[in-house]
């Protein structure tokens, strides 16, 4: 079996209490187990302060495990790194604001003793129309398609991007995707972290939810999505079954008599969704029993 792109075991990280607070410390990863394939497109779901934001931290060797371990491509992270087989696009960051887009990626080219890579990256990132103009002219999108066109630069084999599409238009969003989904039918290896249940559902081929720290559900998002968002048959009604308060009770009746033959039961009109399975998995016990 070829090596994984990524494999956690145990994978902990504790911080401590906040200073005054006199709290315990935060189990920000609690004893996380994962292995990633090479080629495999994985999305870190979440709500705040699950620990997402702390995994990619250590996935990249920034932040060093309390305990457990993490390898990429079978070395630390700082090695694949500095290998140029890992790169990311994170939040946090900043840009050269009296840059142009075209220099910083030259910049960013010449440390990785890859300036061939500049003019395809650019284009890789929609960005090629862009390359004159200055940074701090540029959008947030823009900026962000920026960071993806320097993570680009080493031709990684592992991308990890900690929710990659903030600041996007939706028209940016969806090209992003499509740029992404080539890059992994290429064999990239893509892991990224998102608020955006659509972009999981849409993208990743694998679904890992956190929250508390640990991994509560991790399977195909088809199968996160049917095992806990419950299944759905969707149509559309014709216009005039459609009033302004819903669809019509008497022609929902109608379509149920005709169902019935078929042996359909209990047709209900709601839409499963990756954010049932989502909220069902991430509630607190607490929260689970209201
Ligand atoms: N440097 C730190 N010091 C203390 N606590 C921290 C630190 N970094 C993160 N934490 C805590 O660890 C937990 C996990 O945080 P993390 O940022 O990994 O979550 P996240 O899932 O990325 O959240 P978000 O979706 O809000 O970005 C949170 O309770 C957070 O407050």
């Amino acid at each position: 079996m070829s090596t994984p792109a990524v494999r956690m075991n145990a994978l902990t990280k504790t911080f401590a209490a906040p200073v005054g607070s006199h709290g315990p410390p935060v189990k920000a990863v609690d004893a996380v187990d994962l292995t990633i394939r090479p080629g495999e497109v994985v999305a870190f779901l979440g709500p705040n302060g699950a620990g997402k934001t702390t995994t990619v931290d250590m996935l990249l060797g920034l932040t060093e495990p309390t305990s457990g371990s993490v390898e990429v491509y079978g070395v630390s992270p700082r090695r694949a790194v500095a290998a140029g087989r890992v790169s990311a696009v994170l939040q946090t960051g900043g840009l050269l604001p009296d840059f142009t887009v075209r220099e910083t990626v030259r910049a960013v080219a010449a440390l990785h003793g890859r300036p061939d890579r500049v003019d395809h990256v650019l284009e890789r990132a929609g960005l090629g129309e862009l390359a004159g103009r200055l940074v701090q002219a540029c959008s947030g999108g823009e900026q962000q398609r920026l960071k993806f066109a320097l993570a680009l630069v080493p031709d990684p084999d592992l991308v990890v991007l900690d929710e990659p599409t903030t600041g996007m238009d939706v028209g940016a969003r969806r090209d992003f995707w499509d740029t992404m989904r080539a890059d992994a039918a290429a064999g990239r290896t893509i892991v990224f972290a998102t608020h955006y249940l659509a972009e999981a559902d849409e993208f990743a081929d694998r679904t890992v939810l956190m929250a508390r720290g640990r991994i509560v559900a991790d399977a195909p998002t088809v199968e996160v999505r049917a095992a806990y968002g419950g299944r759905s048959v969707t149509f559309r009604p014709p216009p005039e079954a459609v009033h302004p308060e819903g669809v019509d009770p008497a022609w929902l009746e109608q379509v149920r008599d005709r169902l019935a033959p078929l042996g359909v039961t209990d047709l209900d009109v709601s839409s499963a969704s990756l954010e049932a399975a989502f909220l069902a998995l991430t509630a607190t016990p607490e929260e689970a029993l209201r």
